[in-house]
């Protein structure tokens, strides 16, 4: 039999690479910037496999140039880049990969919220440009002990994070579209969407990025927190209005915000917010750490070839596509 044809957008590790020759003839994008669409679309004339990526588009007009295409799998829990109804339409099984990177994800997301509340950067910073001049004279922060954490989007990398959270002696509210008895056992407590805002000093957000969620935070949403609140957001930079929120750190509607995920993204050096001192900015790493990287480029490996191969994959979005 001969190899099947596959696409791959994006760096694996080099035995993935060597599991996938064994069976597939690939093309591989493997530079970090975007592929050209003309190339991509070019590519996925023949393949019947592909390893997409979030900077890819996945959509009708690219299912309608690659015919012979009968599995697509990707490296991330969010897929908020893939037409999933476009998928269902032509039976082709969609893998992502949840849980993998749970608590690699939740570590970053932490450390966000402790560098911010305790201005470890700044302070590096401030060693750095030689304002060391005495123990006096030093950023000060605010205690995470006792203090209500916020998680708006509370599934499998949110309960991780209220593990890490009750450990410091935080009380922990969510909220999700349904109350869910795996966090209420967590001893997380239920409220509605304002409420949470309302009475949290820590705002963690984890929803994926959809119709629902598309600029689930804006002026309003500010204006309604504390003004000695800190913003988290982790989960898709569209899921904030990105102005909204530079206004609010601006006129200190809220204390200070700490982002994984930005709008646009990447978000260019001279963006007003970066002068901004309330503000902390990572280059969305919640799960890049070598050996979850290698997870998450396992379990597309086994998604992609469980397709090609026509089983159920191990993780499949679209599961009613096996129906
Ligand atoms: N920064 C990074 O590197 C990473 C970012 N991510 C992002 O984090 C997101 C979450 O990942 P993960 O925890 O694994 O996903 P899960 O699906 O396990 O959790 C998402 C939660 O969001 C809730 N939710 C969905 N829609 C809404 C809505 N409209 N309003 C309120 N709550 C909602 C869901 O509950 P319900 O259905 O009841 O509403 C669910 O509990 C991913 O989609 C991705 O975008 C993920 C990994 C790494
Ligand atoms: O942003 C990362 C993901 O896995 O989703």
């Amino acid at each position: 039999m001969g190899k099947y044809k596959i696409v791959v957008i994006g760096q694996l590790n080099k035995d993935l690479m060597n599991q996938l020759e064994q069976k597939c003839e690939i093309k591989v994008w493997s530079s970090p910037q975007k592929i050209p669409r003309d190339t991509l679309l070019s590519w996925l004339s023949d393949a019947e496999g592909f390893i997409s990526r979030g900077d890819v588009v996945v959509n009708g007009e690219l299912l309608s140039k690659a015919p012979k295409l009968r599995v697509i799998a990707q490296a991330s829990v969010g897929y908020d880049n893939v037409d999933i109804d476009a998928c269902m339409s032509r039976s082709i099984p969609f893998g992502n990969t949840p849980e993998v990177l749970n608590e690699a994800t939740a570590d970053l997301i932490y450390g966000l919220l402790i560098s911010s509340a305790r201005r470890i950067h700044e302070g590096f910073e401030y060693v750095k440009d030689g304002k060391w001049e005495s123990p006096f004279n030093i950023p000060m922060g605010v205690d995470l002990y006792e203090k209500t954490l916020g998680i708006i989007g509370m599934g499998n990398i949110g309960r991780r994070v209220a593990v890490r959270a009750q450990a410091s002696g935080m009380n922990i509210l969510y909220h999700n579209r349904k109350e869910s008895v795996a966090n209420n056992e967590l001893n997380c407590k239920y409220e509605t969407f304002e409420n949470v805002l309302k009475q949290s000093d820590f705002i963690i957000v984890l929803v994926p990025l959809s119709n629902q969620t598309k600029k689930l935070f804006k002026k309003t949403e500010f204006e309604i927190m504390k003004q000695t609140a800190y913003f988290i957001n982790a989960s898709r930079g569209a899921v904030v209005d990105t102005n909204a929120l530079y206004q609010a750190l601006v006129n200190k509607e809220i204390a200070y915000a700490a982002l994984d995920v930005t709008d646009p993204e990447p978000i260019q050096s001279d963006h007003p917010i970066l002068k901004l001192n309330n503000i902390l900015i990572t280059p969305h790493i919640g799960s890049a750490t070598t050996e979850t990287r290698y997870k998450m480029g396992q379990l597309t490996v086994e998604n992609l070839l469980a397709g090609l191969e026509s089983k159920k994959m191990p993780s499949c979005v679209n599961k009613t596509v096996y129906n």
